[in-house]
């Protein structure tokens, strides 16, 4: 039988005999037989090899030396490869075969457009992204897909500011799955090699990114599927003898963050992908080892920006430049280092010289919700060449605003498209914002109200992690459904919550701002700032994740008199003024009912930490006798058979009180909370009658007397605002 191996060895020799492409262009290097770039070869009738003969799959290679070392071992043969791999536009013309050594053949593919999808239908768009399109049924460009699409469909750079949920993923996915679908469609044997680099500065939005790319790529198959069942020998249940292979997908997306294994992603980078979607903190992990990711970044097609302003955060910036510096051109290296003067070390300029160069053509789109207004000037300010100095050294000076930043971007456009398209103020048309004038120390109370009184998915923002894990057991002994998310928390426990906090219509996130850019949570109801945003923009952000795709949505600033300066500050920024911003009414009668609820979960809570505390005191305590190989004092061990024990009557009081109280709160949950006013006896009576209310469905069973209401019903006429320079 002739094996794959042997195979290579034809190719191999035939290979060899081709003219070798000029040395001095070519990185040279020893490869083992496996890494050489192998590509696999249609086979042809006429031989005879195309039928199942045993033959798994049939590869060739060129630009290979094959050298013969003689060593006190041995003979050893090495392979010099001197050719070159094209990257980026890896898929030639003609379709590639298959594993199996068949060819893909592309199958014409037609959409209705003009009918089905006449918004979209005014850019050449591939049709099978019209098709996933219609699928999704997102049936019209948004404003920012609109905007941005012409200038990137005709290969320009775009930097783009748009409200907070408008469809920015798309307005850069899109010309993207444009130019890939455009290719003929990979085999499963050949290696993609990188096109798109899309940087995210958080886990989850990197993740999201991806998803929903994925989803415009699983809709086109999911049509081509379908349309595959009406092609004859298609693999079906009525069919199943059908061995056809499992296509490769049309396009190949892939994340990389961190808190996931490293290998898996390692491995995923290693079979190839086209768009890679990344946190810059893991993508410069996996660079350090890798000249071949770092080979792929000089040549990519497009580099995406996604939420840039938070990228120049603390922790993010560095690995950001170290990337973006793979994308630069040795021009705009010079311009950099003349403008920020320093010099570049011979063994780093050498370094920069004996690299691949970076792909002239690609394309940098750049997007965020808050960009600053002056942007567009400073990016026409951007200098051209001056002087023949060629100096550039990593982080001699890091960028320390977004537009220092965007200096620092290699555009190949001389003039890229800005497109502005956010709201004054920062405030979305459909989103209700207001806010609740209340003491510190009764925040809690006051959310706990605002929880019962309007159901719903609400995301309540906190400033510490330490917020949340206070807030947390006290929201859940009220019997409230919440689910935290911060920065400590392990990746898959994060994913979860969020999950969850999804498909729960009646639920609460309570979140650091690691969850205020850039998640798609569909219908979230309301933010609450538990506490004030440090920012402007953090305020934007956070109220950003609700009245998402113009959707309505409501937000609520909770302020305790020492923020009320912050607060001023903060609209100040944002050229407003807090009196702009309504007033949430409060029904202060059930307040006190409340409070009575929260002081005893408080109390409870209290407890659970001490017995929580005092088992650890003790487990600690055994363990360290143990190691010591001593004997514990019989004081510290609970014996339930022994009651005059001090430690076992400690231990049972605190256990009797805990029953006590928790019988007590459930008791006070199972009571209505009734609003001064209201007879629950008597629904037609008392100053506040219930009847209408109950026969109109707007009952609110959590407090009686109270209308079933959208919290944006509940806002008190604004004061009048003052007008701000
Ligand atoms: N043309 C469209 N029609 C209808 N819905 C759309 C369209 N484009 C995108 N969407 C949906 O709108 C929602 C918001 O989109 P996306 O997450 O891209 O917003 P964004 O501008 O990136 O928001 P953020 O700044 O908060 O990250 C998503 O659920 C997406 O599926």
């Amino acid at each position: 039988m002739i094996t794959t191996n042997f195979l290579k060895g034809i190719a191999k020799r035939k290979a060899t005999t081709k003219p070798f492409v000029s040395r001095k262009k070519l990185k040279a290097g020893h490869f083992t037989a496996d890494n050489l770039p192998w590509k696999s070869v249609s086979r042809p009738k006429q031989t005879g090899l195309d039928g199942d003969d045993g033959i798994l799959e049939l590869e060739e290679v060129e630009g290979v030396e094959v050298l013969y070392e003689e060593t006190t071992a041995g003979r050893v043969v090495k392979f010099n490869f001197v050719g070159e791999v094209q990257q980026g536009e890896k898929r030639s013309d003609s379709p590639k075969p298959d594993a199996l050594g068949r060819e893909i053949p592309e199958e014409p593919f037609t959409f209705d457009g003009e009918n089905l999808l006449p918004h979209w239908n005014k850019w050449d768009l591939h049709p099978k992204i019209l098709k996933a399109l219609h699928h999704r049924r997102f049936l019209e460009p948004t404003p920012i897909q609109s905007a941005a699409l012409p200038a990137s469909l005709e290969g320009r750079d775009v930097v783009g500011v748009a409200q907070t949920g408008s469809g920015k993923t798309l307005a850069y996915g899109l010309p993207v799955l444009h130019h890939l679908l455009n290719l003929p469609r990979a085999s499963a044997s050949t290696k993609r090699s990188l096109c798109a680099l899309i940087l995210a500065p958080t886990r989850e939005l990197a993740l999201q990114v991806s998803s929903h790319l994925n989803s415009i790529i699983t809709s086109i198959e999911y049509k081509a599927e379908n349309d595959a069942l009406d092609e004859p020998g298609a693999s079906t249940s009525q069919n199943p003898g059908n061995t056809t292979p499992k296509r490769p997908p049309y396009v190949s997306i892939a994340a990389v963050v961190g808190g996931m294994s490293a290998q898996k992603q390692r491995r995923l980078l290693d079979r190839g992908v086209d768009v890679l979607v990344a946190t810059p903190g893991r993508l410069w992990d996996l660079l350090q080892n890798d000249d071949n990711l770092a080979n792929e970044i000089r040549n990519l097609r497009f580099l995406i920006l996604d939420e840039a302003d938070r990228m120049i955060e603390a922790g993010h910036f560095a690995e950001l430049e170290n990337i973006l510096r793979l994308t630069l051109r040795e021009s705009r290296i010079e311009i950099i280092s003349e403008e920020h003067n320093v010099d570049l070390s011979e063994s780093e300029a050498n370094e920069y010289a004996t690299q691949k160069p970076p792909r002239d053509t690609m394309q940098t789109f750049v997007y965020s919700a808050t960009l600053s207004k002056n942007l567009q000037q400073n990016l026409k300010k951007r200098s051209r060449p001056k002087g023949n100095k060629k100096h550039y050294k990593r982080n001699e000076k890091l960028a320390s605003t977004l537009d220092d930043l965007l200096l620092r971007l290699d555009f190949r456009d001389p003039k890229p498209e800005v497109i502005d398209l956010s709201p004054v103020g920062g405030v979305v048309s459909t989103l209700q914002e207001s806010k609740i004038d209340c003491p510190v120390g009764d925040k809690d109370v006051y959310l706990y109200y605002f929880l019962l009184r309007h159901s719903g998915r609400s995301l309540v923002f906190l400033s510490s992690i330490d917020g949340i894990r206070r807030l947390m057991p006290l929201v859940d002994l009220l019997n409230i459904k919440a689910f935290p998310l911060h920065s400590q928390m392990e990746q898959r426990q994060r994913l979860k919550n969020l999950d969850r906090f999804k498909s729960t219509p009646n639920s609460v996130l309570l979140a650091t701002d690691i969850a205020a850019r850039g998640l798609d949570i569909p219908a979230v109801d309301h933010v609450i700032h538990f506490q004030i945003p440090r920012t402007a923009d953090t305020y934007i952000h956070r109220n950003g994740r609700t009245a998402r795709a113009m959707r309505k949505g409501f937000s609520m600033l909770m302020i305790a008199p020492e923020e009320r300066r912050v607060v001023k500050a903060l609209m100040g920024n944002l050229g407003r003024n807090e009196d702009e911003i309504a007033e949430m009414s409060i029904e202060l009668s059930m307040l006190d009912k409340l409070k009575a609820r929260i002081q005893l979960a408080k109390k409870i809570e209290n407890a659970l930490h001490k017995v929580k505390k005092s088992n650890h005191d003790r487990k600690w305590m055994k363990d360290a006798a143990e190691t010591l190989g001593v004997d514990l004092d019989s004081e510290f061990e609970i014996d339930s058979q022994d009651e005059d024990k001090p430690s076992t009557r400690i231990y049972k009081g605190r256990s009797q009180k805990m029953a006590a109280m928790k019988e007590e709160l459930r008791l006070l949950l199972s009571q209505p909370l009734v609003a001064r006013g209201v007879s629950t006896k008597y629904i037609t009576s008392g100053s506040r009658p219930i009847v209408d209310d109950l026969l109109a469905g707007q009952l609110n069973e959590n407090m009686l007397g109270l209308k079933k209401t959208e919290a944006g019903n509940e806002l008190t006429a604004k004061r009048k605002a003052r007008k701000t320079n």
